[in-house]
């Protein structure tokens, strides 16, 4: 069987230590518990507070929250989507604090009305004077407890109370400071799992590589096109496209952004030139995930530009984190490159990996009558070099 220079070394830089594998697994259940709408209980700093997901809540798990602390259960929200449920201005109380919390009137407690309080897609619950809530001081562990929601890809929104710092039965256990570090911690620990020749359209030479993190979450895969190895040894470098999944762009067409033509372009570049690079990142959505991509949608089709539509939901404008892809590259022996972008965090991001970056490569297409004001946000707002 004829083996790709590339794919010999394309295995794991080092073995994750237990403590780090502990750790990983231990942020991947309670992600999955949020999920499901099971409380969770996150530790840290001697404090603990038990939280659960306001999309997913059950009554019974506000029940057993409740049961757990001796105050009353807060909603923890983005301060941007606090100040729309209050209807008025928020100010953060330290210039780095992401997270506002919320005292729950007692007609706003059931699953349903925590579940719309998260969403600005829904109409809003309260009067113009935001219907008696207030904000509430802020409990401990707060801004560990917003980032496992996102890290759920779930809005940024947690019914949260205050609990004795000790095992609570059949609730998860998990660390704060564990959740601040899982996205550099698992994409540390990618190693390459299995991988084969598909022969594309635009690119009939080319292999997949798939890479699995520690943590047992959504393979990254690779598509090494023609030779890249053989660019690298005659002191070249090879194109490379770091791309981030897009379900309706890739796969079913759609006008409203630009990822389709960037994909398939990105491919036949290089296949034209005979080498490449492109990793397929499990980053939808900028990596807010493909449900809230669609209700960002929503709120761009009443007014909202896409960097204010994300941040109206609770989350950054883009919450991408590229060391998966600056992992991938080194794993996959490719230390040198030319990379197809118009991003500017995409350059800083691997050239802070140790990827030497000897060109950018413009990655434009033209507008399509729909994306056009999409494309002017990235060129305004995000500083995209078109
Ligand atoms: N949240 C959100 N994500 C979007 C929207 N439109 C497209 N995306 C996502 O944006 C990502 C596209 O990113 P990339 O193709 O890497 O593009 P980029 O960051 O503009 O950088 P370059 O194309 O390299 O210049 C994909 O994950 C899409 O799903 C949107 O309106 N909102
Ligand atoms: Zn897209």
């Amino acid at each position: 069987m004829k083996r790709n220079a590339i794919q010999a070394s394309a295995n794991q830089l080092s073995v994750p230590s237990v403590a780090e594998t502990l750790a990983l697994r231990a942020v991947h259940r309670a992600i999955s518990d949020l999920r499901r709408g099971t409380p969770v209980l996150l530790r840290g700093e001697g404090q603990a507070l038990a939280i659960a997901a306001a999309e997913t809540v059950s009554a019974a798990a506000l029940a057993e929250i409740v049961g757990l602390s001796a105050t009353a259960p807060v909603l923890l929200m983005a301060p941007v989507r606090a100040a729309a449920v209050l209807q008025r201005p928020v100010p953060l109380s330290a210039p780095d604090e992401g997270v506002a919390a919320l005292r729950l009137p007692a007609g706003l407690t059931s699953p349903e009305s925590l579940r719309r309080l998260a969403d600005p897609t829904e109409e809003l619950l309260l009067g113009p004077d935001g219907g008696g809530m207030e904000r509430a001081a802020l409990p401990p562990l707060a801004t560990a407890a917003l980032a496992l929601a996102k890290l759920g890809r779930l809005l940024p929104a947690l019914v949260a109370a205050p609990v004795p710092d000790r095992d609570a039965p059949g609730l998860l256990s998990v660390s704060a400071a564990d959740i601040l570090a899982y996205p550099e911690s698992a994409a540390t620990t990618l190693r390459a799992v299995g991988e084969a020749r598909v022969p594309l359209e635009d690119a009939p030479e080319t292999r997949i590589i798939a890479f699995r993190a520690a943590d047992g979450g959504i393979e990254h895969l690779a598509m090494l096109v023609g030779d890249p190895a053989g660019v690298l040894a005659g002191g070249g470098a090879p194109l490379a496209r770091l791309h981030s999944e897009c379900f309706t762009g890739d796969l079913l067409g759609s006008l409203r952004c630009d990822c389709g033509p960037q994909l398939r372009g990105a491919l036949r570049r290089m296949a034209e030139e005979g080498a490449g690079v492109l990793l397929y990142l499990a980053q939808e959505g900028r990596g807010i995930g493909l449900v809230n991509k669609l209700r960002a949608y929503a709120l761009q089709d009443e007014g909202l530009d896409t960097l204010d539509a994300n941040r109206a939901l609770g989350y950054g404008a883009d919450e991408r984190n590229f060391l998966v892809a600056g992992t991938m590259l080194q794993l996959l022996g490719i230390p040198r490159i030319r990379l197809l972008t118009n991003n500017p965090d995409k350059l800083a991001a691997l050239s802070a990996c140790g990827i030497e970056i000897a060109s950018r490569e413009q990655h434009a297409f033209a507008g399509n009558g729909v994306n056009d004001r999409y494309l002017a946000t990235k060129a305004e707002r995000f500083g995209h070099l078109f």
